[in-house]
């Protein structure tokens, strides 16, 4: 059985179907990539996803089996399913350790305090933030650190799956060569990564199943060398964005 099951999902802003009878599983263990031209519905589609900030008007969403739509983005959240932000997102007026940590209270309330110190300190050196990083302000790191501290806060809640909703925007080369070697080993821990992205090569590097979307409907799906290969998603896609390739 897939871990998360998206059946007919659609959701509308008054007359533009922006996610429009999306349906798509995936697997448990795989790394799945969601791509499209802007404006296609990716990102609402990971809000729809994760009630966070909306669900979805119609359809049905399941993770590892539960129906999900209609539940809070809070409750969804405490099932194991997370998301992360386009813009990196963190309590800019806390410290880097304290956002981390806030991640490890969240996702398992019941623990310990020594246990959530442990697990938080785990996740941000896995991510590459050092102790030396602990005690600076959220507000004062630079772009890449801030991204790396928003999916640490996310990995020290323990999540079954992740949504990472373009992990490598604005971000330099080596960084986004950085940044593939950090999902491929957050995707290792056990954690199912889905994963937004407009960089074609960070998607081909990492995705074991590509689905392209294109205003709101899904244009092709599967193996990510056939998809490509889709003439309509050279069309639609690496027709208007093939300078971001
Ligand atoms: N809250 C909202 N209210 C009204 N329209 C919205 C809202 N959110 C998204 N839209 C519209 O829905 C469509 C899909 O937007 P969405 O952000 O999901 O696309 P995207 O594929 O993630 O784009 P990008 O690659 O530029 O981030 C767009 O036309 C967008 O303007």
């Amino acid at each position: 059985m897939p871990l998360l099951e998206v059946e007919g999902v659609s959701k509308a802003f008054g007359s533009l179907k922006a996610v429009d009878d999306v349906s798509f599983a995936v697997e448990a263990g795989e790394i799945f990539g969601v791509a499209g031209p802007n404006g296609s519905g990716k990102s609402t589609l990971f809000n729809v996803i994760t009630g966070i900030p909306f669900g979805p008007d119609k359809g049905r969403i399941r993770f590892d089996g539960m129906e999900i739509q209609g539940k809070t983005g809070n409750a969804i959240a405490q099932l194991g399913l997370l998301r992360t932000f386009q813009r990196e997102t963190s309590f800019d007026g806390l410290t880097v350790f304290e956002n981390a940590l806030i991640g490890a209270s969240y996702g398992k309330p019941g623990r310990g305090v020594v246990e959530a110190r442990t697990r938080a300190a785990e996740a941000l050196e896995f991510v590459g933030l050092s102790s030396a990083t602990f005690g600076r302000l959220a507000g004062e790191l630079s772009v890449f650190d801030r991204k790396c501290l928003m999916l640490a806060t996310a990995i020290a809640t323990e999540p079954r799956m992740l949504l990472l909703d373009e992990p490598a925007s604005s971000l330099t080369k080596p960084e986004i060569e950085t940044s593939i070697g950090l999902i491929r080993r957050t995707a290792a821990r056990g954690i199912t990564v889905v994963l937004i992205e407009h960089v074609l090569t960070f998607l081909m590097s990492l995705s074991q199943h590509l689905l392209v979307l294109n205003q709101g409907r899904v244009l092709a799906a599967g193996e990510p060398k056939s998809v490509i290969a889709d003439h309509r998603v050279v069309e639609a896609y690496l027709g208007t964005r093939r300078s971001a390739a």
